[in-house]
């Protein structure tokens, strides 16, 4: 594998190292260029300012002007103040901007730098008064939990650079105070969808993104999430005072304004579970006054303009319609794709190599399995011949994720696991072997669904 680095005068190389077949491209002009975040996690051990880091890695990024094609960029060894403070240093989203054979070319885009250190606080837990459910749980941002989490989602159709974008415009009207009566938005965000298809992840790492991006607007984001079915507590007459006590508790923060707030609220469903459970006459009326408290302090919460309400429901028909209306952005998170599930596949496969549970063949913890698109364009070569083993890995691996159809994103992290469980001898791993054992475990596990 080549760095994922070059300097200007190498000719960009492919993935794999090869040189491209092109020759670079002039310079664009500032306003074509693509802003592409670069972010700088610091070390926990740092206690330098962000602003000065922000402007060491800018200079590292001018002065060396580099080509990218993928991975963490190295942290420079030779610029102490740097290699003594910074942990890593990644490109995101850099897909935009990449050309020439998946490289990207740092003098053709605008990098944007974003300085953080992840806060290693674990989450705050406040338990409710029936002393058993807590009814939220509190983290500082970006924190240690959720470091990587938005990576390890895949969604095909741009789900997440939506929700990004998204909520970005939303932080930015409120900041520029759009006025609302002329250009109406909320900053409610509502995924709905099957069960274990990453939407509470994807709220948690959307939060920990956003915290990361804005940090400079700012300067402490937190996230406090809320399990709706718990706020029904089975004490009634102490539903509507958690309520109270929570959304008291999120007023106090977002009246600090360089303090951005995520409440994430999961379960969304039950709100309209217990409305309709309220008229129907099956539970007492105490019920709907909490549904009305929630939807009537979340309107509140509205006029705050650091806050980001996320919530999730696993059945949208039965979501309260008095809450989907206040959503703006209602997506809907299905179970993987063929091209998902591969790389879901793929990501578990190369953690198990990396870690060595996975090995027999020369060089295992250094393989790179191609990703979906690739692996498919050398399959349908007419060239390709199984004799690699990587060649032979992934195209087992495209039948393991045809195997899988119909899985949820949370069955599939789980069945490398259960393939293991289930070989007879779990310390000679054969990847081939292994894929096999993965293709039965997935028939039984599909079996076992409900229909
Ligand atoms: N699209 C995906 N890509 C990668 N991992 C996924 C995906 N979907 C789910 N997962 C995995 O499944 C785990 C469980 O997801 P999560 O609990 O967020 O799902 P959910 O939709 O909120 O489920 P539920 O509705 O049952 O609460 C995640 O932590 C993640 O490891």
């Amino acid at each position: 594998m080549s760095s994922p680095m070059e300097t200007e005068q190498n000719p960009p190389t492919d993935q794999n190292g090869a040189a491209s077949q092109h020759s670079p491209p002039p310079p664009l002009p500032p306003e074509d260029k693509v802003l592409v975040p670069i972010e700088v996690c610091l070390k926990p051990s740092s206690t330098v300012s962000i602003h000065d880091v922000r402007s060491a890695i800018e200079g590292m990024l001018e002065k060396r002007s580099l080509s990218y094609n993928g991975g963490p960029i190295p942290v420079p060894l030779d610029e102490p103040f740097l290699a003594d403070n910074v942990q890593r240093i990644c490109v995101c989203d850099a897909g935009e901007g990449m050309q020439n054979d998946n490289v990207l070319l740092f003098w053709q885009v605008k990098p944007v730098v974003h300085v953080f250190q992840l806060s290693e606080e674990g989450p705050c837990e406040d338990i409710s008064s029936d002393g058993q459910s807590s009814s939220f749980n509190e983290w500082i941002l970006p924190a240690k939990e959720f470091d990587g989490m938005w990576e390890s989602l895949i969604y095909e159709s741009g789900l997440k650079q939506r929700l990004l974008r998204y909520a970005a415009s939303a932080l930015l009207f409120t900041e520029k105070a759009v006025d609302p009566f002329l250009v109406s938005w909320n900053r409610i965000i509502l995924l709905h969808g099957p069960p274990g298809t990453g939407k509470t992840s994807l709220c948690k790492a959307l939060a920990q993104k956003l915290s990361i991006r804005f940090n400079s607007r700012y300067t402490q984001a937190q996230l406090v999430e809320v399990n709706a079915h718990s706020l029904f507590s089975k004490w009634f007459s102490e539903s509507g005072k958690l309520v109270a006590k929570l959304f008291q508790k999120i007023q106090e923060m977002v009246e600090e304004e360089s303090n951005l707030v995520f409440v994430l609220i999961d379960e969304v469903e039950s709100l309209a579970a217990a409305r309709k459970a309220a008229l129907s006459g099956s539970e007492p009326s105490d019920s709907i006054r909490v549904v009305n408290a929630l939807l009537t302090q979340m309107d509140k919460l509205k006029s705050s303009p650091n806050v980001i309400i996320l919530t999730t429901s696993n059945i949208t028909a039965a979501i309260d319609i008095a809450f989907v209306d206040r959503a703006d952005i209602k997506a809907y998170v299905g179970p993987p794709t063929l091209q998902a599930r591969y790389e879901i596949l793929r990501s578990c496969l190369q953690e198990l190599m990396r870690t060595g549970i996975l090995t027999s063949f020369e060089d295992c913890k250094n393989t790179v399995l191609p990703n979906y698109a690739s692996a498919k364009q050398r399959m349908n070569a007419p060239n390709f011949h199984e004799a690699t083993t990587s060649m032979q890995l992934c195209k087992q691996l495209v039948e393991t994720a045809e195997a899988c159809e119909g899985m949820s994103g949370r069955s599939l992290r789980k069945l490398p696991f259960l393939a293991h469980a289930a070989l007879a001898n779990p310390f000679d791993c054969n990847p081939i072997k292994f894929l096999s054992s993965m293709v039965d475990t997935a028939k039984r596990e599909r079996s076992e669904l409900p229909d």
